[in-house]
């Protein structure tokens, strides 16, 4: 894990970059930080290498002081990607890639085979990327080299400086979704330094927003959007932060109705019973296995006739258009629910049926969020323009 004990850096010139920080990474979290240009982020990241001494306080990974190691060892048991990569521009990909695994005293071969599996698992086939040179590559492959080539000395810390901020929006939300993919499966500690809210939201399990040369706001996404610790912090993550919430808060099963629920099998009789016992003007219609299969609205069981109608709720059943996955984002509901003009949408475990959402669960589903510890929306769902663009 990294550390930050009341750490100050002043330049020569008198700038204060950051002032007072203390705070801590886990291990194997991902926190971001975020905030304007100039407010020091990179500045804190480069402190936990060494790129940048302190004037006061101390940094440790893994509970040793980096000022008592020797930069080279240290810079080589940390992996760095920066936004512009800097690959050497005269070796090969595969050399490149090799550079770190050949200074730990690896052999030729030995780094040359590292670096190959590598490149595979950032995306890039060695045998058709691994001779070529960072020139030959597009911005998004050479930033993909720059992932692997941090990952060639299993760095259990990895610092990353807008480390997708050099390619277009669309490559961006890809690496990104790769990026993530990889740190499920190798859960590096990771300090990510980021301009852009989405890519702290979407990436970080904490966020840390920087206001000049301090944290205002270290939490969970959801609880910055849904509690913003001050002014600062609320300005910066928008007026529209509300909406924003929306795409890191999942639908739980805590939030949904129950309807009343009819088989499909059921004679028609049941469910005029099921729906007048609940006062209700639809119920929900299941197969045997607990299923969804569509909707019944009383209106349909009325208008088959008084007293006991006959056929059966198969006859009656209309297709459920609006439904969603149990742990989406909000967001997709209220999109779901705006897409069908729907006042509730089925919500599926698998494809059980477990309840609805209607707007009001949906508003209380955004009050519990506030002060959520988690992010539990799958990442790669989260974005953060407004529901028109769900
Ligand atoms: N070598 C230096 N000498 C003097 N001031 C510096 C030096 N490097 C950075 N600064 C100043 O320290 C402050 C923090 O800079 P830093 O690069 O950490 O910001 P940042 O948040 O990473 O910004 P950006 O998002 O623009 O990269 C800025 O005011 C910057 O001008």
């Amino acid at each position: 894990m990294i550390r930050f004990e009341q750490v100050t850096k002043r330049y020569p010139d008198g700038t204060t970059a950051v002032e007072d920080l203390s705070f801590e990474v886990a291990e194997g979290e991902l926190v971001t930080l975020v905030g304007p240009s100039g407010c020091g982020k990179t500045t804190t990241m480069k402190m936990v290498n060494r790129l940048i001494e302190p004037t006061s306080g101390r940094v440790l990974v893994n509970g040793e002081d980096v000022a008592a190691t020797d930069p080279v060892r240290l810079r080589r048991s940390i992996g760095y990607v920066i936004q512009q990569v800097g690959l050497l521009p005269h070796r090969t990909v595969l050399d490149n890639t090799a550079t770190v695994p050949r200074l730990l005293g690896g052999t030729r071969r030995q780094s040359r085979e590292r670096a190959a599996e590598l490149l595979d698992l950032v995306g890039l086939d060695p045998a058709v990327y691994g001779g070529r040179y960072p020139d030959q590559l597009s911005g998004g492959q050479r930033q993909r080299v720059g992932v692997a080539r941090a990952l060639a000395a299993d760095p259990p810390v990895l610092l990353m400086d807008e480390p997708f901020g050099a390619v277009d929006p669309v490559v961006r939300e890809r690496l990104q979704n790769e990026f993530l993919a990889l740190q499920a499966e190798l859960r590096k500690t990771v300090l990510l330094v980021t301009h852009d809210l989405e890519e702290a939201v979407r990436l970080g399990d904490r966020i840390a927003v920087y206001g000049h040369g301090r944290i205002e706001q270290l939490d969970a996404p959801a609880a910055v959007l849904g509690a913003p610790a001050n002014r600062y912090v609320a300005d910066f993550v928008g007026a529209d932060r509300g909406l924003k919430r929306l795409s890191v808060t999942p639908v739980e099963p805590g939030d949904l109705e129950r309807p009343p629920v009819v088989r499909l099998d059921d004679p028609l009789g049941t469910a005029v019973g099921a729906l007048a016992a609940e006062g209700s003007r639809w119920a929900v219609v299941l197969d045997a296995e607990n299923r969804l299969h569509g909707w019944i609205p009383a209106d349909a069981v009325r208008a088959a006739g008084p007293g006991a109608p006959a056929g059966s709720v198969r006859d009656h059943t209309r297709r459920m258009e609006a439904w969603l996955p149990v742990g989406a984002p909000l967001k997709q509901a209220f999109a779901t629910m705006l897409q069908h003009d729907a006042g509730w949408i089925a919500v599926l475990d698998g494809d059980r049926f477990l309840g609805v959402l209607t707007p009001t669960g949906l508003h209380e589903a955004l009050r519990r969020s506030v002060g959520a510890q988690a992010q539990a929306v799958r990442r790669e769902e989260v974005s953060l323009d407004t529901v028109a663009g769900a």
